[in-house]
């Protein structure tokens, strides 16, 4: 593997993010490569995280990392992969094809997209800009947060790749619905309808660490008319059901995701309400800690959908075989949360290439040795376990 992740400063260093910042990245000096005795040559996704825990402040990195309660949860989304194997098959005549793929009529390069992640100055001072940049060399889609450090209409002109916004639901509705009438106005293709943030999870080491987003990160799709921050946590809708996506459908005027379903029961809600797309995940271990794997309950709700809308899974993927097995068990395709940010925290908008790329490469030394030349072969492959 050839991708590196070049260096780039913090928002600690850094300085309020803006969406014209990322650019300096490309002729900024070579990644100060972790010290003399342990050179940073991360050679996979998961070696990344101890990288980026060197450069990234250790509260905004523990906010990243970490998950709910004991963070059970957050281990069990990589241990379920550990447990389904992959079939070895050598003698198809097959021979690696290409990785290309499409959501909701958009193609990508490969079947991973960006899942959508707020605070992202936190990580780097191009915050979704970098994102957004880094997604769309790498021929894929990228999707903004609510809580996005930039404004959703900043994080839309870095870059002309394929995007998606991401709502979560506040207690007012003309708010929610200026932010869907924005989106559309600037270009998104669906919205991500987040559903299992009603409140926000027990998160222990934010709450050791006090942590807050810093003023770097602060939230611009919350600033009001006088440019004051309106209040985030407090203001989400606990209360959502099948009316919170016809709302979303209604205002959006775009195809909605619903994020955040575990189940068959809320998968068939979502789809009687019209949703265009079903994002199997739990928030990454980040909410409801003791709960299962994204990975466990995936056959569960391809089960239930029985192929009428996409699914995306999302939640512990790091390595190309984890791509290869959600989508041979129901996937459509994947989504990649915390090694965006630690890509984005090494690199900027390249770190953030590179780590598609990785998994791009894995994805394709998979394939052939399971004998599958193209993402449909991979969805009709059988796993053992
Ligand atoms: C730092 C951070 C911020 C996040 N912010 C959001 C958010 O604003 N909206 C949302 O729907 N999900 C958010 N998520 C959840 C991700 O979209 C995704 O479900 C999860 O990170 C996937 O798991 P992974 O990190 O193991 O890949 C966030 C996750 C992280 C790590
Ligand atoms: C404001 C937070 C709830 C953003 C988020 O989704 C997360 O940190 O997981």
């Amino acid at each position: 593997m050839t991708a590196t992740f070049p260096a780039r400063p913090g928002w600690a260093q850094g300085g309020a993010a803006t969406g014209a910042n990322y650019t300096a990245d490309a002729s900024a000096p070579p990644w100060r490569s972790g010290s003399a005795e342990r050179p940073l040559q991360p050679v996979n996704l998961l070696e990344l995280e101890e990288a980026a825990a060197r450069v990234i402040p250790a509260a905004g990195f523990d906010y990243i990392a970490g998950g709910a309660g004991d963070e059970w949860t957050l281990r069990e989304n990589r241990a379920a992969f550990e447990r389904r194997q992959i079939v070895q098959r050598v003698l198809t005549g097959k021979v690696v094809a290409d990785t290309a793929t499409e959501i909701l009529g958009t193609p990508i390069a490969l079947p991973t997209i960006v899942a959508p992640m707020g605070g992202q100055a936190i990580a780097h001072v191009s915050a979704e800009a970098g994102t957004a940049r880094g997604a769309a060399a790498a021929g894929t889609l990228h999707t903004v947060s609510t809580v996005a450090t930039l404004s959703l209409e900043d994080a839309a002109r870095a870059a002309d790749g394929p995007k998606w916004f991401q709502i979560y639901l506040t207690r007012d509705d003309g708010f929610n619905a200026e932010l869907l009438q924005r989106a559309r106005a600037a270009g998104y293709g669906a919205i991500v309808l987040t559903v299992d943030v009603p409140i926000v999870g027990n998160r222990e080491r934010d709450r050791r660490n006090g942590f807050v987003y810093p003023p770097a990160a602060a939230p611009r799709n919350f600033l009001d008319a006088a440019g004051r921050l309106r209040p985030i946590e407090r203001a989400f809708q606990p209360r959502l059901d099948a009316d919170s996506i016809a709302f979303v459908r209604r205002h959006g005027g775009l195809p909605v995701v619903v994020k955040g379903i575990a189940t068959a029961e809320d998968a068939l809600l979502a789809l009687d309400a019209g949703a265009a797309a079903i994002q199997v995940s739990n928030h990454g271990g980040r909410q409801l800690d003791g709960a299962p794997a994204a990975f466990t309950v995936l056959p569960e709700v391809a089960a239930a959908v029985q192929g009428r809308v996409p699914l995306i899974l999302d939640g512990g993927i790091r390595r190309g075989a984890d791509v290869f097995k959600a989508l041979a068990s129901g996937a459509d395709v994947v989504a990649l949360g915390r090694p965006v940010l630690y890509g984005l925290a090494l690199g900027g908008w390249q770190g953030v290439q590179s780590v598609f790329q990785h998994l791009e490469d894995e994805l394709r030394t998979v394939m052939q040795l399971a004998g599958a030349a193209t993402v449909a072969d991979i969805r009709r492959t059988r796993l053992y376990g």
